[in-house]
């Protein structure tokens, strides 16, 4: 077992693209953990998507060396997500760590995450190491940025270290600084295990495998363990640690992080946060801090063609298995048939399990437009909890209904503080809480704000009044009162369930007439005209029609040359699988993800 006093386990912690995988990287290269030739940009970053889209998803733990003066000191590095959907993994590993690297890009400076994750860092009592990142850039801001770390973390300037990840200039000085400036890990071999599971991935070959930081006693192969909120028992297969690769080793102590393998089948079974102790002399003490995590947005998902439902089912199963975030149920739709309700961290979530689908399991999907969760108190004194419009009690049946709050944190240069305000004022049904400085010309404005405007396209909002300089995060604060109304959409005087969505009442003008005027344009004209309607609170509140079709479209190649009609008809029949059927009348795929777009755009 390593000596307690030699090992230092931290997290890195930044803002999106701030550079942590990279750092790791430079890390990997400096200890000699990776063999060079298998050295690329970015080793951690592993999934696919996550090297193109250049975020991370998933965390991922390593093990380096490190010889500080003639002795060897373990570093276990977690390097965390950046995005705010996946802020409770960020949490989750601090709470494995005894200190964390607070990288910031020096030509950004501090931006929303780096505060809301420095603050999460102090609460958990972490031992920061602030580093500025990007010295090398031309426009790298050093002086402003320094001090705004300085005055973030209430320490003088001179202590924030300066490097490049990209160059490899100062990094050394950084793992010194951890060495010096990180407290070992405490813990006692022999007292009942404690282990804390800060994640867990899923392989196809091995089952879960669980990612793990011990805090009391020991883990060893063919132990009997106990996952404590779940109460069930395993036998551990293999335990390890990570070089970044799995390394199975015999034992794990105190203060290490590594793995475990203990035939466990879903990610779900072993939740982030949890305690992993010995099953035959367990502790009755678990870590503190666990927490299940629910999904703050919905959406419902479907086949893009009815056949493929059993595929879909399949590959939402398979997904779930590496994604414990990640809701499911059936459910059905009178207009698109089969499919399921999901729950996702967030918008990035949830656009991260659509790319996977069509990616990795190659099926496409229609997906309705993005919920949040209400609780509506009917006449009949039964709350109930809604999350999908087409589950929306009628009017006459509801007492109230209550929408969940957030508090918003944005950090923005002054410049661009009046419109930001304004458009959350007047746009977004938000309320200014208090401000506070943020360095030179830098603010921090909290909001409180619903949770169904920020989910929306408000992030993408937020960059464009603000050149992308300002950043945002938020938490949840809880349900209030609210006016909710549900939006129906009838194509052809039939409602279609898959394109009703629920709305504040001030927004339902506006949201309806985008949403008919959208489709109108989207839904190819038949033989017939079609009205397309928005009904709120049993009224139509708008309408817009597409005009019958005059020709057939073949008439046009009448007595001409046969191989272009050949073309055409062809070309009509691939458009049919990109349509759906409702009523009489075919609506294509685009419509579906129009809905998703203006629905985001306007509530
Ligand atoms: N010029 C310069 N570019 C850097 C430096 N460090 C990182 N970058 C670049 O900045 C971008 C983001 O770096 P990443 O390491 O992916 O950032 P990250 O913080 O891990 O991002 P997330 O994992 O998505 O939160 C990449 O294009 C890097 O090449 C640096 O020191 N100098």
């Amino acid at each position: 077992m390593k000596d307690t006093r030699f090992i230092r386990n931290i997290c890195t912690i930044a803002h999106i693209d701030h550079g942590k995988t990279t750092f790791v990287d430079r890390i990997l290269e400096l200890t000699k953990s990776v063999d060079p030739r298998k050295m690329h940009e970015q080793f951690l970053d592993q999934m696919d998507l996550e090297r193109e889209r250049g975020i991370t998803i998933k965390a991922q733990p390593v093990k380096v060396i490190y010889n500080y003066d003639g002795q060897d000191y373990e570093i276990n590095i977690i390097d965390t997500p950046g995005h705010v959907d996946f802020s409770y993994e960020v949490s989750r590993s601090m709470a494995a760590c005894e200190g964390a690297v607070l990288i910031v890009d020096a030509s950004q400076g501090i931006e929303a995450q780096t505060v809301a994750h420095s603050y999460l860092a102090i609460e958990n009592e972490l031992d920061i190491v602030p580093v500025l990142n990007k010295i090398d850039l031309p426009n790298a801001n050093i002086e402003e940025s320094l001090q705004q770390v300085a005055d973030l973390l209430g320490v003088p300037k001179q202590d924030v270290l300066k490097m490049s990840a990209k160059t490899g200039e100062g990094v050394e000085n950084v793992l010194r600084a951890i060495v010096e400036q990180v407290r070992p890990p405490k813990g006692d071999p022999n007292k009942p295990l404690r282990a804390l599971i800060f994640d867990a991935k899923y392989d196809k070959y091995r089952g879960v495998i669980v990612y793990v930081r011990i805090f009391d006693g020991v883990l060893k192969k063919k132990d009997q363990i106990l996952i404590m909120s779940t109460n069930q028992k395993y036998e551990v297969e293999e335990i390890g640690i990570f070089t970044p690769t799995m390394v199975p080793t015999d034992s794990l102590g105190p203060g290490e992080v590594g793995y475990v393998i203990a035939g466990i089948k879903e990610v779900s079974e072993a939740k982030v946060g949890d305690t992993i102790t010995n099953a035959l002399s367990p502790t009755d003490e678990p870590l503190p801090g666990y927490r299940d995590v629910k999904p703050m947005v919905y959406a419902s998902v479907f086949p893009g063609l009815p056949e493929y439902y059993e595929e879909l089912k399949k590959s939402l199963e398979k997904l779930k298995l590496n994604d414990w975030a990640l809701t499911f149920e059936p459910t059905t739709s009178p207009a698109l048939g089969f499919g399921f309700r999901c729950g996702f961290l967030g918008l990035l979530h949830m656009d991260v399990v659509r790319e996977r689908l069509e990616r990795e399991f190659e099926i496409s999907v229609i997906m309705t437009a993005p919920n949040v969760e209400y609780k509506v108190l009917l006449r009949n004194g039964e709350t109930i909890i809604v999350n999908d419009p087409a589950k929306f009690p009628e009017e006459d049946q509801i007492e109230k209904v209550y929408e969940p709050y957030v508090k918003l944190s944005i950090i923005t240069p002054t410049d661009y503080m009046g419109n930001i305000l304004t458009h959350l004022q007047n746009e977004r049904r938000a309320t200014l809480q208090h401000t506070e400085n943020a360095g030179k010309n830098r603010i921090i404005m909290y909001f409180k704000a619903p949770l169904a405007e920020i989910i929306s396209d408000f992030f993408d909002k937020l960059k464009a009044m603000s050149r992308g300089y300002a950043s945002m995060d938020y938490e949840m604060m809880g349900f209030e009162e609210s006016e909710i109304v549900k939006l129906t959409i009838l194509v052809n005087r039939e409602p279609v369930d898959a394109l009703s969505t629920l709305v504040h009442k001030s927004k339902a003008y506006t949201v309806a007439k985008k949403l008919v005027d959208k489709l109108a344009e989207l839904i190819p004209r038949h033989q017939f005209e079609i009205p397309i309607q928005a009904k709120a609170s049993g009224r139509i509140i708008a309408r817009a029609d597409i005009k019958a079709l005059r020709k057939d479209v073949l008439a046009k190649c009448y007595g001409g040359d046969v191989t272009r009609k050949m073309k055409l008809l062809e070309k009509q029949k691939e458009g049919k699988k990109k349509l759906r059927e409702i009523g009489q009348v075919s609506i294509p795929q685009e419509a579906f993800l129009a809905i998703l777009k203006i629905g985001q755009e306007e509530k």
